[in-house]
């Protein structure tokens, strides 16, 4: 698609990376789509201009063609199969096109981007703001990278009709120099919020005084925190003097927000705002009660309900969602897996998201980088396995699904302790949602597969402890405590249900807030104080702060003993782990994916510098004094033999820190105590005579193996007894299950299939009983019986009976069972 100015024409492409890129061409004998000539367009715009300035806006109308719009818009809504007019598009496009400022909010999937972006085209086209020389006419802004190309491709498009338009994507990802390059010809950008700000502050030539339509999509989460400085930064480039249009399902009235982005008597333009939910109405919404521990095995065993679906599946953090694709991918779903999160390179994210747009059945792990705004097509269900921060969040999440008239399912998995305050905020949204229960039967436990894999392959385990951790995390900075409640949750459980050994250790679980602040300023004053004296020195957690200033010290082999740490890749990631898990080091401020997608390729880290304090030894290992500042002073640390030189205030500081003492203490000695108390050696030496009064040294050790031979000869043998004890009640368990998957095949062969049926198996509503077909488990059933004949065959061969009718196979299992 291309959109072309006069001499320069400007590629659009589709590549997320890349915003506009120029080549010089020939200038072109005329538009693509509608042929006119220059005397033909004046005509237009004028009769156009009246048409608009005529337009009632309390008649509504019900087509694009009942619009005062350009042939071109026209063509290009025509070509994209867009001819009726949807609820919001009808109330804010009228007025848009007058110039208002509009404050637009419409439930998700209900069209709000054509809502918008008709009138940029429209409004640009009509006051001739095009070409090489008219400069920025129009900025779009998503939250997301993904949501930006969304638009921007809805825009090619309905502008692909002979528009003589330059329009280009600033999202980032690719080099800035390339991005500048077209930033300076383009009539409408669509970008993300930090990429933009960075082309306004950074690129010379990027003019916006001549900017006329601002447009936030997804105005309310780029409004809020995280956007905030980015947007007031932006808003402080463009002219005052321009159309303003805020639009989200979730949209809200802020005065606050009004005044920051200079809004002008916005009209507020709410189409659902009296309707009985906040959701789309083909949208059916339910929650099931999952413990956190049991999340996992509930996703495993919807998956297997649900293979040839759609589905999109929510989790809070990049480490969880890679830790659950991974193990689910290695235990093989039988449904095609995606995964999606903010810290993968542009071009994965923008192929997985191709990918799942195309597919017909698959499942996308995802964070909340795709909740707000994306389009996929047909997706069938929305499960949020990880809570929602807010009602906003879940309304978003939701609306992937059952999106333009299309139905859809939504189910939420809440822990016990999140159901009630979560409730409450969905039902002040007007949130219709119901519960139901997961089938007891249908549920199956992935525990210790997840076990098994953590053991085997240090790098889930590693990545187990992430996931485990940046979600422990994310409750922790929940704002809305009525529902999350970090104590109310069972963590010791969550993280055997993740297959780890143990929970790992969080350190900010034990520091309350103040305590973070406090230790935050005083490392900051410490580093700060540092720089200004050129000393060295160690914080709290054992890591150097090195003055910028400061040269490399010279390294002896004692000190790279010192560095020298246990490389096991598993305790290596451990500490990483726990380091960054403190809220006070930078580490954590972080993205939470600091691993990035290097994390299975395994590396040696040798830690950047010693978590040991430096003994400050010249290279012939002689301590030598610091003459870096003054008052060298000396101290014997206890266990070591030579005094370590020091200025006072390390002096000081390890003197205080208890740590860093124990690390030049001799290492203990195991004791075991008898039943008085008394202390012993592990291995204490026998008194000589005692001994020899025993006998022989040699026939004392023929009298030990011979009395050892017959123990281990009598544990074997009741070591065997037990085993075929074991056995015989496997084979009568496993006869009785064939007995039932004989008498549910016959039943299995009246049940209907269909995957909507599965679905309805795996999930009933809350006062549904057991008693669904157990139909699916007979090929289980089946294998069981197998396993079954096998058991009384290898049992008849250990008893020397040979089988070789079906007879001879039912009176041996008869004779076993007694
Ligand atoms: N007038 C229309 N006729 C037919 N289909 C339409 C029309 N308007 C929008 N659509 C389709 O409806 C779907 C949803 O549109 P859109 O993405 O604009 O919704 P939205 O309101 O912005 O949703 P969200 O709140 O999730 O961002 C898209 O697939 C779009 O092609």
């Amino acid at each position: 698609m291309r959109f072309e100015i006069g001499p320069v024409q400007v590629n659009i492409s589709m590549a997320p990376e890349i915003s506009g890129r120029t080549r010089p061409t020939k200038p072109k004998k005329q538009a693509r789509g509608i042929k006119r000539k220059r005397g033909d367009i004046d005509v237009d715009l004028t009769t156009l201009q009246a048409a608009v300035e005529e337009l009632d806006t309390a008649t509504t109308a019900t087509s694009f063609t009942d619009l005062p719009l350009s042939a071109e818009t026209k063509a290009g809504l025509d070509a994209s199969h867009y001819t009726t007019l949807t609820d919001i598009q009808q109330k804010a496009i009228p007025l848009a096109l007058k110039g208002k400022d509009i404050l637009g909010a419409a439930k998700t999937g209900s069209g709000k981007t054509l809502a918008f972006l008709v009138p940029v085209l429209e409004n640009l086209y009509r006051t001739q703001c095009i070409g090489p020389d008219a400069g920025l006419g129009a900025m779009v802004i998503a939250p997301t990278r993904e949501l930006a190309i969304q638009i921007f491709d809805v825009l090619r498009q309905i502008g692909r009709k002979g528009h003589l338009f330059a329009a280009g994507l600033v999202i980032g990802g690719k080099g800035l120099r390339e991005e500048q390059d077209a930033l300076v010809r383009m009539n409408i950008v669509v970008c993300t919020p930090g990429r933009i700000l960075q082309h306004l502050s950074q690129t010379a030539a990027f003019n916006v005084d001549g900017l006329r339509m601002l447009v936030l999509d997804e105005a309310d989460r780029i409004l809020d925190m995280g956007f905030q400085r980015d947007v007031d930064a932006i808003v402080d480039y463009l002219p005052r003097e321009r159309q303003t249009m805020l639009f989200s399902a979730t949209q809200t009235k802020r005065v606050a927000d009004l005044a920051r982005l200079s809004l002008r008597e916005p009209e507020y333009i709410s189409v659902h705002e009296s309707a009985s939910s906040a959701t789309p109405k083909t949208l059916q919404q339910n929650y099931v009660l999952t413990p956190i521990p049991e999340k996992l095995d509930t996703l495993w065993s919807f998956l297997q309900s649900s293979k040839k679906s759609k589905i999109v599946v929510f989790l809070s953090s990049g480490k969880q969602v890679r830790f659950v694709y991974e193990t689910f991918r290695h235990m093989q779903p039988g449904i095609p897996l995606l995964h999606l999160h903010g810290r993968q390179k542009q071009t994965a994210r923008l192929e997985i998201t191709t990918k799942f747009s195309n597919a017909k059945a698959s499942c996308l792990f995802a964070t909340d980088v795709v909740a707000r705004g994306i389009d996929f097509p047909a997706v069938d269900w929305v499960v949020q396995v990880d809570c929602p921060e807010d009602a906003e969040t879940y309304i978003h999440r939701v609306g992937r699904t059952a999106r333009y008239e299309r139905d859809g399912r939504a189910v939420l998995f809440l822990d016990p302790s999140e159901e009630e305050g979560m409730l409450a905020r969905l039902e002040a949204k007007n949130v219709p949602i119901e519960r139901i229960n997961v089938r007891t039967k249908k549920q199956t436990s992935i525990k210790n597969q997840l076990q098994n894999m953590c053991f085997k392959d240090p790098q889930l385990k590693y990545l187990g402890q992430k996931a485990f951790a940046s979600y422990v995390r994310s409750l922790h900075v929940q704002k809305d405590k009525t529902i999350f409640k970090l104590d109310s949750y069972p963590l010791e459980e969550y993280a055997a249900s993740l297959g780890l050994p143990g929970a790992p250790r969080i350190k900010f679980l034990k520091a309350d807030a103040e305590d973070v602040k406090r230790k935050k300023n005083a490392s900051r004053q410490a580093a700060a104080s540092e720089s200004e004296s050129g000393s060295d020195d160690d914080d709290e957690d054992g890591e150097k702060v090195k003055s910028k200033t400061e040269k490399p010290a010279v390294r002896t082999k004692y000190d790279r003993m010192f560095e020298r740490q246990n490389q096991d890749v598993l305790a290596d990631h451990y500490s990483k782990m726990i380091k960054s898990d403190d809220p006070t080091s930078n580490n954590a401020l972080l993205d939470d994916d600091d691993a990035g997608d290097d994390l299975f390729d395994i590396k040696r880290r040798i830690p950047a510098a010693s978590s040991s304090p430096e003994p400050d030894t010249a290279p012939d290992g002689d301590p030598e004094p610091d003459t870096r500042t003054s008052g060298p002073k000396s101290i014997l640390l206890p266990g070591a033999k030579t005094p370590l030189i020091l200025d006072s205030a390390r002096r000081a500081k390890l003197l205080k820190s208890k740590k860093k003492l124990l690390q030049f203490k001799e290492s203990g000695t195991k004791l075991v105590f008898d039943d008085d108390g008394t202390a012993h050696q592990i291995y204490e030496l026998e008194d000589e005579a005692a001994f020899r009064a025993r006998g022989e040294a040699e026939e004392q050790r023929k009298r030990f193996l011979d009395e050892e031979g017959e123990r281990v000869k009598i544990a074997d043998g009741e070591d065997k007894a037990t085993a075929k004890a074991k056995r015989r009640e496997k084979i009568v368990k496993r006869k009785e299950r064939a007995k039932q998957a004989d008498e549910d095949d016959a039943a299995g062969q009246q049940v209907g299939g269909g995957e909507q049926d599965a679905m309805a198996n795996f999930l009933a509503d809350a006062a549904g009983s057991d008693d669904e077909s157990e139909a699916e488990e007979a090929p289980q059933a089946k294998k069981q019986k197998k396993w079954f004949q096998k058991d009384v065959e290898v049992e008849a061969e250990e008893g020397g009976r040979e089988i070789e009718t079906l007879d001879d196979l039912e009176a041996e299992a008869a004779r076993l069972l007694g």
